[in-house]
């Protein structure tokens, strides 16, 4: 690891743990606004591209990868160094036609996947979008999760989490869960009944899993399993719309893992994601789709003077 990144890695701490406006009163729900988060942490100090982090994402079989280089390519763009799309070998051909700056290798099982996961720059992990939900692809997410890395679990990973209590025991703080409506109500089966507000099931669902979840929809709800919730509001001023389109959730989490390879917190990643992903979808406007939103992320960047 070099010096950039232990410099880079102070910063954030000091921003993260001391200054950080969304932390003074912790235990209270939070507004996700541009008042209460700090854009200077979304800013790339001194340093070459490892200083910035290493993400990896899994990616489906063949003609299942167009989520998961989504989620990659927003990966790279949110700023990691570099972003590598592990790939089954009978998805390596399509995959490898379709990237350029995106780096790829080929991952056979959940064996191949802990030693690419066990490369120590390697500084977050993404699994869920387009995997599929057979046991082999259970295997995949097991290796993510006994690797330890701060990783991102969504789509089909919390589809294969809600059906075995094994995979579900191995989550974490480190794990950021962000299901949509359907994925929440198979996770969380019966919390939505018991709790009254989408707040109290995102936090129920945090305290139950162990985990960062955050639940999508217009109004976005981000739990920590220790108290803290912020909320994002997109159904007013700050209506987003067309994100209600094929992909646009696998962004998502491809920015959000991006953060965490730079070295956010779970919870923070999570939250500048959420403020991002609207930002640019109302940046760009009717006629989005998920690539659009990617493509978008430079001009909120310029548009917040990075
Ligand atoms: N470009 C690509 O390659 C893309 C590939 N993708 C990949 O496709 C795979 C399947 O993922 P998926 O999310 O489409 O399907 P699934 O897990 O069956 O859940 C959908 C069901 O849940 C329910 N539901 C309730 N509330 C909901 C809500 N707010 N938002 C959404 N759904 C809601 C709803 O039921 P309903 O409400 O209609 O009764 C619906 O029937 C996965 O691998 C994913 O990564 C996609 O990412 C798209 C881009
Ligand atoms: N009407 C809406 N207003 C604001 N945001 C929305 C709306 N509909 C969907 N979104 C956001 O778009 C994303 C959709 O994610 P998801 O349902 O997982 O789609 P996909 O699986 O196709 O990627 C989520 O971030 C969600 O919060």
């Amino acid at each position: 690891m070099g010096r950039g990144r232990a410099w880079i890695s102070r910063a954030q701490m000091v921003y993260l743990y001391r200054d950080d406006r969304l932390e003074r009163d912790p235990m209270q729900p939070i507004a996700i606004t541009s008042e209460t988060l700090n854009f200077d942490l979304l800013a790339k100090g001194q340093g070459h591209k490892f200083d910035h982090g290493h993400a990896v994402v899994m990616t489906g079989g063949a003609g299942r990868t167009g989520a998961a280089r989504l989620t990659g390519r927003a990966a790279l763009r949110i700023g990691a160094g570099l972003v590598t799309l592990a790939v089954p070998p009978a998805a390596q051909m399509e995959v490898a036609m379709h990237i350029t700056a995106l780096m790829l290798s080929r991952v056979a099982g959940p064996e191949a996947l802990t030693e690419l996961a066990s490369d120590k720059r390697i500084g977050a992990i993404c699994i869920g979008p387009g995997l599929g939900l057979k046991p082999a692809q259970a295997a995949l997410v097991e290796a993510v999760l006994d690797s330890g890395k701060p990783c991102v679990l969504d789509a089909d990973a919390l589809t294969l989490i809600a059906q075995d209590p094994a995979l579900r025991k191995r989550l974490g703080p480190h794990c950021v869960l962000t299901p949509h409506a359907g994925e929440f109500k198979r996770l969380f089966k019966g919390l939505s009944e018991d709790d009254a507000t989408k707040v109290q099931q995102c936090l129920t669902a945090a305290q139950t899993a162990g985990a960062v979840v955050l639940y999508k929809g217009a109004m976005t709800v981000i739990a920590h399993p220790d108290g803290r919730v912020a909320t994002h509001d997109s159904t007013a001023d700050r209506a987003a719309p067309w994100l209600a389109t094929a992909g646009a959730g696998d962004v998502l989490s491809g920015m959000i893992t991006g953060l965490l390879a730079r070295g956010f917190a779970p919870i923070k990643a999570a939250q500048y994601a959420t403020w991002l992903h609207v930002e640019a979808a109302r940046r760009f406007g009717p006629g989005l789709i998920a690539e659009d939103l990617i493509e978008e992320i430079p001009h909120v960047f310029a548009a917040l003077n990075l």
